[in-house]
């Protein structure tokens, strides 16, 4: 079965232990809606490993992005901004998709 969103690798366990709640993507995933069920895989092999439930999903820009929303990444805030501008160097939009581990 075909996953519905992907994670880098390196994201896996720390989403597996529940302590990284909350993905930041751009315009083209943010279509996902609260109580939708999506299959998580690698984004590498796209290897399945879990399921997720969608809480939320909320427009931010870069500079809106706070402490709470790197805790919630398990990063400090700065190490969540270089993330975000490395996978998305030209973006200013985004959107927080919060979501529990079923
Ligand atoms: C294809 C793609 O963009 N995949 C992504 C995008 C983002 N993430 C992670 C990295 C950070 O923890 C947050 C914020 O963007 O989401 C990812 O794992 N894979």
């Amino acid at each position: 079965m075909q996953n519905d969103i992907t994670f880098y690798q390196r994201f896996k366990s720390d989403i597996l232990a529940g302590l990284k709640v909350i993905t930041i993507r751009d315009n083209k995933e943010s279509h996902f809606k609260a109580g939708d069920k999506l299959r998580v895989g690698t984004f590498e092999t796209d290897e399945y490993f879990c399921t997720i439930k969608i809480i939320s999903v909320t427009p931010v820009t870069l500079e809106q992005l706070t402490e709470e929303h790197a805790k919630q990444e398990n990063m400090t805030l700065s190490e969540l901004k270089k993330v975000i501008s490395d996978i998305y160097p030209n973006e200013k939009y985004f959107f927080v998709i919060h979501f529990s581990l079923l």
